[in-house]
């Protein structure tokens, strides 16, 4: 399957999650490459911003931003070899993220078999955009979807970001969260419209200030917090910002 290269191995590092409801708890997590949205913002281009495709970045323009060599950027690697991968580390929870890891379900069915043979407790959380659905095999075995729809300040169509079959499932889903990014207050009516249209329980609703260093997220956290408040949805940090910065593989 392909995964994200990092420092010539495959992106798979152990941290804190650090976004969403399992926010705070140890994990291991393996990032997938390629993604079926590319959005201006993306701050994991390197899973889809490849030379020859149109896509365009915010960082266009950026002195010493270009897109990637496909190859350079992606490793070949097999479940198996992501499952010994994982058996170093000493935990049990995993985060798949992207990228959109729903391209790539056979192989996480196969991956996570493969782990809870020798051992049934590990746990398996997504990080999905929702544009795909979850096969009914990958739906069984994984324990969380953090399902995270994209809205119009990605650049994306909104018949490409928005999918009613993905979305009226994951939202009829317990094991959905939804966790939307917010930097500007108007953007609460597109994810109300949403919350409406889907029927996503207010109680499965994290609202996220966006941001890439602390002072970004506190610039948005009040404005985001009073949000909250008055929706009754939940607030969500960026724990890894706030403890590392932009660094990669933390
Ligand atoms: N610590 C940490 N938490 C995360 N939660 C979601 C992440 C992601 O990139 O999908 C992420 C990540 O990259 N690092
Ligand atoms: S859906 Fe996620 S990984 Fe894909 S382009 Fe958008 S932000 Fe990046
Ligand atoms: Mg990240």
């Amino acid at each position: 399957m392909k995964l994200a290269k990092l420092n010539d191995g495959p992106e798979i590092f152990h941290t804190l999650q650090g976004e969403g409801v399992s926010a705070g708890l140890p994990a291991i997590f393996v990032r997938a490459s390629r993604c079926n949205l590319h959005c201006r913002w993306c701050d994991t281009d390197y899973t889809w911003n490849f030379e020859g495709t149109p896509w365009p970045h915010d960082l266009d323009g950026t002195p010493g931003y270009r897109k990637y060599v496909r190859d350079e950027v992606t490793l070949e690697i097999s479940p198996e070899e992501i499952a010994e991968e994982l058996k170093r580390y000493p935990t049990r929870r995993v985060v798949l993220t992207g990228g959109e890891p729903l391209l790539q379900q056979d192989d996480w069915v196969r991956l996570i078999d493969l782990l809870r043979a020798d051992d049934p407790s590990w746990t398996f959380e997504v990080e999905t955009n929702g544009t795909r659905l979850p096969s009914p095999e990958m739906e069984a075995r994984i324990d969380q979807f953090n399902v995270s729809p994209k809205l119009s300040n990605s650049g994306m169509e909104e018949s490409t970001r928005i999918v009613d079959e993905p979305l009226t499932h994951f939202a009829a889903s317990t094991k959905s969260w939804f966790k939307f990014v917010v930097s500007k207050s108007h953007e609460i009516n597109e994810i109300e419209a949403l919350a409406t249209r889907f029927q996503i329980p207010a109680e499965r609703i994290l609202l996220m200030p966006e941001g890439r260093t602390p002072a970004e997220l506190d610039r948005h956290g009040e404005e985001v917090a009073a949000l909250c408040l008055d929706r009754g949805w939940r607030f969500c940090d960026r724990l890894h910002v706030r403890l590392w910065g932009e660094k990669r593989g933390v």
